[in-house]
């Protein structure tokens, strides 16, 4: 591969590479070799059911395995796509100001959503906006728009503080050459400490700790109010304003051509934004947010380069625009490249990153595995994005209502004007959607409730391609939730949503495929049923376990040669995935923890967001945008330093994952007992094995149910009904058992 490097391309002038993994052609063997002994398995099954199987119990039994094999098969073949065109890219932004010249370089606009002062601190938000302000781009060409669907008068002074502070801090970063340009993190780094920088703490410190006790008051003290300007700002809030009901807010705080940093140089723009909301009118999330913000930003800067953020979502490097530019100013790959991604990546994780929060699979292997078909998928922060491709296919323009609101127009105002203020306010209304082509052939995709990947999917669709950008320093770094319930929260709005794609119109599996092709649409697949992994992993959890319990042998003798496949199967699907693993940079114990908040994910998260898909379609649940909390307590983040599991919180998702731990405790001494009095080990030995195995995995549950009495063990209740519930499942089965003798 590595077209890139053939010797006409010179050297000086190439902005990025691309090559194949080196271990690709192990993993194709691999995957022919497995994809053999997974046939031989479902050919076993379909045998042992049509053959062996005449009473009712043997029929379930046989059936359940075989469902529970067949789903596993699936996610494995959707899982092929990502091995067998592994790409690694590289970018030289050194060269890009041979290619283009810096004052050619397009304008860019960053887009920064937040939704709740209480979940997403302020402060927060404001460094990672001055992270993105302080970028290594020139300031003209760069406007920040802050979108606050929490309409708190909290953020907005936060960032009335923040944009005086930038004409400090951004001259700062330049004069030292910093590379921690998130303040925050700057002050946590190994700086030195000589009296610019003192200075700028204490400014620095001065200002969270105003932002702070108004966040506490819950209010914005009149003492903070320095300016009529900003007076009027605030007097919007007024009685009947409520986060869910009130007016557009709009506010340039920073203007790039009038505001200038204490050395005299510009400032990029700075604008707050809160879209109007009324109970009246869906407002689609962040999608919703989205897609106000590119409005707001055609009538103000029109960037060609649109970069959304999550608010926690901070810039570790100031290049990375840069990056982005080699692929997105390359003339080659111009007319269809629609976006540039980076890798979500964590800081702050515990060491073992107890809860496999970082998701190497999904954020860094599965972009590189995709990054060799079509281009990777878009994951709702840290990218970079051609605003043309949210107007129609690359080929197949889709006009907005306003030619104002099109990629094409020029702003040819100052933004701060009455006349693009009011055009800007005109576009943020709730109602202004209505009737329009947003959300559907425009702009960000409406429908799911994970709007990245299904925005990223139907675009693609429509013929846009895109670039996986992995520099080695992060170019970004979020914050992670912290207590296992928003863990498994936050994972089960992911499931519903890609439910919701998976079911739609638009399915991967039918309509994915005809318009990709068959690899990137079962890439897209693998994301869409990730939730049907709870099928599996749940009748492996209870299955075995209850049979082993009634001394019923359902997998081949250790001494039948059946008994060989299973064990490749297995042992052949985990050491690739400690490959897999390893050779992205994880540890052993961060591998173990994945593998278990796999299992502890697929018996909560997945199950609870299957079923709550389908009282969603059925009309009974309107499961909503439930936003992960990024606040650290103190006691709780020390706990999770020291890599306890917090349960904490009676949440019914704990109940599943309980009564596991209780029946493969229980099955497993049942078993061990069973093994010496009735000398059936050869028969039983794959059950007691799986619950070996169960008990292993669900070793920090009993530490919580037994040993711990601190506030974050497990819930007294949950562990009584989960008892009780085992109960009922032992005294089922035995029934059923008896009845079928
Ligand atoms: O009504 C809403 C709800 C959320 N958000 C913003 O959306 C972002 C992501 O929300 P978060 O609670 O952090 O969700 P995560 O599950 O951590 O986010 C992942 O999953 C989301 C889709 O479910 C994507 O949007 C994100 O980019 C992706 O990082 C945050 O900046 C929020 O402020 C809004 O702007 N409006
Ligand atoms: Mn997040």
């Amino acid at each position: 591969m590595g077209a890139s490097r053939e010797s006409s391309t010179p050297i000086s002038t190439e902005l990025h590479r691309e090559e194949l993994m080196r271990h690709t052609s192990f993993n194709r063997v691999f995957s022919a070799l497995y994809t053999c002994a997974i046939s031989c398995l479902l050919y076993r099954h379909i045998n042992t059911l049509l053959v062996h199987s005449n009473t009712s119990l043997s029929i379930f039994l046989s059936l359940s395995l075989f469902i529970a094999d067949l789903v596993l098969a699936f996610c494995w073949a959707f899982s092929l796509s990502f091995r067998l065109y592994p790409t690694r890219t590289h970018v030289f932004p050194n060269n890009l100001e041979k290619v283009i010249k810096r004052s050619e370089f397009p304008r860019l606009d960053v887009f920064i959503c937040t939704a709740d002062p209480y979940k997403e601190p302020p402060m927060g938000v404001v460094n990672t906006a001055l992270s993105v302000m302080a970028y290594d781009y020139p300031t003209e060409k760069l406007s920040i728009y802050v979108s606050d669907d929490g309409g708190s008068q909290l953020t907005l002074l936060a960032f009335t503080e923040a944009a005086r502070f930038a004409g400090h801090w951004l001259p700062f970063c330049v004069k030292n050459n910093l590379v921690d340009r998130s303040p925050e993190a700057f002050l946590k780094s190994n700086h030195p400490c000589d009296s610019e920088a003192q200075n700028i703490k204490l400014m620095y410190e001065s200002l969270k700790s105003r932002v702070e006790s108004c966040v506490e008051r819950g209010k914005v003290v009149d003492e903070y109010i320095t300016s009529e300007q900003e007076r009027q700002a605030f007097q919007k809030w007024t009685q009947d304003f409520t986060r869910q009901d009130h007016p557009t807010v709009i506010q340039v705080l920073l203007e790039n051509r009038r505001d200038k940093d204490i050395t005299g140089h510009f400032l990029p723009n700075l604008i707050y934004l809160s879209r109007q909301k009324s109970r009246a009118s869906p407002h689609h999330f962040k999608a919703g947010a989205l897609n106000t913000l590119l409005r707001v930003s055609a009538t103000m800067t029109n960037a060609p380069i649109v970069l959304t953020l999550d608010c926690d979502m901070f810039s570790n490097d100031p290049q990375t625009p840069l990056r982005a530019l080699c692929y997105l100013s390359d003339p080659k790959l111009g007319p269809t490249l629609g976006w540039v991604q980076f890798p979500q990546i964590f800081h702050g994780l515990n060491k073992n990153d107890i809860y496999a929060c970082e998701f190497k699979r999904l954020f860094i292997s599965n972009p590189i595995g995709m990054n060799g078909l079509l281009g990777t998928s878009y994951v709702g922060t840290g990218c970079f994005f051609n605003r043309r491709a949210f107007f129609g296919g690359p080929s197949s323009f889709v006009k907005p209502e306003l030619a104002q609101l099109g990629p094409d127009h020029i702003v040819d105002e100052p933004i701060g004007s009455q006349g693009i203020l009011e055009a800007a306010h005109a576009v943020a209304g709730c109602d202004y959607e209505e009737g329009t082509k947003w959300g559907s052939k425009v702009g960000f995709k409406y429908g799911s409730l994970v709007e990245d990947y299904y925005t990223g999917y139907r675009l693609m669709c429509e013929g846009w391609r895109s670039k996986f950008c992995h520099p080695e320093r992060p170019a970004f770094l979020g914050d992670i939730p912290i207590s296992l319930s928003d863990v498994l929260n936050q994972t089960k709005r992911w499931s519903v949503g890609l439910l919701e794609v998976a079911f739609c119109k638009y399915s991967p599996i039918t309509f994915g495929i005809q318009s990709m092709g068959l690899l990137p649409g079962l890439a897209y697949a693998h994301y869409a049923f990730w939730a049907i992994w709870a099928i599996p992993i749940c009748i492996y959890a209870f299955l075995p376990q209850l049979a082993l319990l009634h001394k019923v042998s359902i997998f081949p003798k250790v001494s039948d040669p059946w008994f060989l496949l299973y064990v490749f199967l297995f042992v052949g699907a985990y050491v690739q995935d400690y490959i897999e693993f390893t050779l992205a940079q994880g540890t052993f114990e961060r591998w173990w923890s994945d593998q278990r908040m796999w299992l502890i994910r697929g018996l909560s998260s997945y199950l609870f967001g299957f079923t709550e898909y389908i009282l969603k379609s059925w009309g009974i649940s309107t499961q909503g945008f439930n936003v992960t909390s990024k606040v650290v307590d103190d006691e709780q983040g020390k706990k999770y330093d020291q890599g306890v599991f917090e349960f904490g919180v009676p949440s019914p998702l704990f109940v599943p994952l309980t009564m596991t731990a209780i029946l493969n405790f229980w099955a497993l001494t049942a078993g061990i007992v069973g093994a010496f009095v009735d000398a059936n080990l050869d028969g039983h030995f794959v059950q007691i094995l799986l619950s070996g195995f169960g008990v292993l995995n669900c070793l920090p549950i009993y530490e919580a149910m037994v040993l711990r009495s601190d506030k974050g063990k497990l819930p007294t209740k949950i562990t009584l009904i989960s008892t009780f519930l085992v109960g009922i499942l032992c005294s089922v089965s035995a029934a059923v058992l008896k009845l079928s003798y």
